[in-house]
């Protein structure tokens, strides 16, 4: 498995490395090549000669192209079919002196200067890290239409968490400032009769990322026709001029995390050719998307147990042993059902592609595949096995994680403080007289300000604490590595941040409190009992007149309001 993260080195000069070390690898195996072909057409068809020239053949169609050899890949390429159908014919397979040449034409290939590897745009997007949320930043921009006031909606997402703004200016004035803004993820909410023009500027950015900008439709008009005409220009949502909120607010998450360049992912990499594993390690890593590399087929289903990845890579001829019997194999462990398997192959036949998918994988990525469609094709993949993750195991108006899961993870974490001593925290959060603003504003505006502070909460915690919805308007969070007076501070500005939200029901604005309960993970048994100690630390703060924080175990003196 290679370790090391490819972040930490200069990643084109390894990159030129690997080429070179490819060079030189394919030189010697045309040398032997040519060995092999010549005792064959001296001494006769010999079939472990024959099985080793095929082997070699398909390695170099398989990597040439990525090293900047295209040529010399299709040419054993298509040498390599034509010694296999000699052999299925049962003719009595011969390495003809044409095959020789052949061979001999390979190393012509091999000497011209390789092709300069395209810097691709997916390649060349830095993975920049978004200032320390939980999630994404997301920047929601509107695009109105003339006379029409949206001010009502950008405040209105705002307490969802969004960095809302109605944007004033010409199509071409309102893309060139988008372009500016970095460090976001930006989705457009676009009045329908400005669409065609603001997606003319976006098409006509030189710049990838505000090309692939999402753009949701408002429209007055709801009709097919509407709708269609809206499809066709592009959008990629469509809502009414007064849309449901917390559904605007999460087709705009979806949309700003499926084209964001964060998009990351786990990758298990299956491959026995090691320079082509270090290149592939190499691209990846520096899309950011973990890689785990398996060089030892019977090293795989351990390496998926430790590192448990969003989909497994896997070439389709492993030394003896074959893809597509060990994607069916992955396929015996329930666990790995749904793991989705691509097959990285040069297999170019779609019969045997479909045949091979038949046996347990969901896909073929043809080798050569060129670095910057390798780390689309990945994130894209990694990014949908998350959702259908995320369907499974999150509720549906937060995406926060569910009641079992969260309190599994408060378990694993008392797992992990007793192993390495470290404290954690853990905090059960509630909304104050939530009943109120259901009664008095209804349950639709209920779920808006449960979902803002969920909003809030992943916004301000570190992408390694966990949040999970516990029940309706109660939320349990667990914070490693921090003991309880850090988290009775983190919480203190979150409960701060929170109250001076301002959501708007039945024409008037009002704000919401939370108070949170604190406990030590680490003085507990369980970590039921550590959720149990924050639950009774949450009641006292109820009881001491809620807006704020108690963590178990303070006096009266340490659980005064905070606001
Ligand atoms: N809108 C909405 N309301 C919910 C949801 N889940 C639970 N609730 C409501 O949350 C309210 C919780 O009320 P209570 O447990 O009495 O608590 P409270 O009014 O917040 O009072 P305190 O916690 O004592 O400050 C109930 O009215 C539930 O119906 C939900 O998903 N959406």
């Amino acid at each position: 498995m290679i370790k090391d993260s490819a972040a930490s080195g200069d990643v084109s000069s390894r990159l030129a490395d690997l080429r070179e070390r490819f060079a030189t690898r394919a030189a010697e195996d045309l040398q032997e090549l040519e060995r092999r072909a010549q005792v064959m057409r001296e001494q006769g068809f010999d079939q472990a000669v024959m099985e080793d020239v095929c082997a070699r053949l398909h390695r170099l169609a398989g990597s040439a192209g990525t090293f900047g050899f295209p040529e010399l890949g299709e040419a054993a390429r298509s040498l390599e079919k034509m010694l296999k159908a000699q052999a299925a014919s049962g003719q009595g397979p011969v390495v003809s002196t044409l095959a020789v040449e052949k061979i001999l034409a390979l190393r012509t290939m091999l000497e011209s200067p390789p092709m300069p590897v395209a810097e691709d745009e997916a390649m060349a997007e830095t993975t920049e890290r978004l200032e320390g949320s939980h999630g994404l930043r997301v920047a929601v921009r509107i695009v109105p239409a003339r006379n029409t006031d949206y001010e009502w909606l950008a405040g209105a997402l705002a307490a969802y968490g969004f960095d809302c703004r109605v944007m004033a200016g010409t199509d071409a004035e309102i893309i060139q400032t988008l372009a500016t803004e970095t460090g976001v993820a930006t989705v457009i909410l676009c009045a329908d009769g400005r669409i065609a023009g603001i997606m003319e500027q976006l098409d006509a950015s030189v710049q990838e990322p505000v090309r692939r900008m999402p753009l949701v439709c408002l429209s007055e008009d709801v009709s097919f026709d509407s709708r269609y005409q809206m499809a066709a220009l592009g959008a990629d949502g469509f809502f009414g001029r007064s849309p449901d909120l917390p559904e605007l607010a999460e087709r705009i998450e979806y949309l700003a995390l499926e084209r964001s360049s964060r998009v990351q992912g786990r990758v298990v990499l299956v491959e026995d050719d090691p320079e082509l594993a270090e290149h592939y390690f190499l691209v990846l890593r520096s899309a950011g998307i973990d890689v785990c590399w398996v060089r030892d087929p019977m090293r795989l289903m351990s390496e998926l147990s430790s590192f448990r990845p969003d989909i497994l890579l896997m070439d389709v001829q492993l030394g003896p042993y074959s893809g597509v019997t060990l994607a069916r194999m992955v396929r015996f462990d329930p666990q790995w059902l749904s793991l989705p398997i691509i097959y990285l192959s040069s297999e170019d036949n779609r019969d045997n592609q479909l045949e091979a998918l038949s046996r347990g994988a969901d896909e073929f990525l043809t080798k050569p595949v060129s670095d910057g469609y390798l780390v689309r094709a990945v994130r894209i993949r990694c990014f949908r096995a998350r959702q259908l993750f995320r369907l499974m195991n999150r509720d549906s108006l937060t995406g926060l994680l569910k009641h079992s899961l969260i309190k599994l993870e408060a378990e694993k974490e008392l797992a992990r403080c007793r192993r390495d001593g470290h404290p954690a925290s853990v905090v059960m959060v509630d909304l104050d007289h939530f009943k109120e603003i259901n009664d008095t504003y209804g349950h639709r505006y209920g779920d808006m300000v449960i979902k803002a502070l969920a909003n809030t909460l992943r916004n301000r915690l570190r992408e390694t604490d966990m949040i999970g919805r516990y029940g309706g308007e109660e939320f349990l969070v667990v914070l490693p590595h921090c003991d309880t007076e850090a988290a009775r501070r983190l919480f203190t500005d979150i409960a701060d941040a929170f109250s001076q939200l301002t959501f708007n029901g039945n024409n008037e604005s009002f704000g919401v409190t939370l108070s949170a309960g604190v406990a030590a993970i680490n003085n507990y048994v369980t970590g039921d009992d550590a959720v149990d100690a924050a639950d009774q630390a949450l009641y006292q703060r109820k009881r001491a007149g809620r807006n704020g924080v108690t963590v178990f175990g303070d006096d009266e003196r340490n659980s005064g309001p905070t606001v």
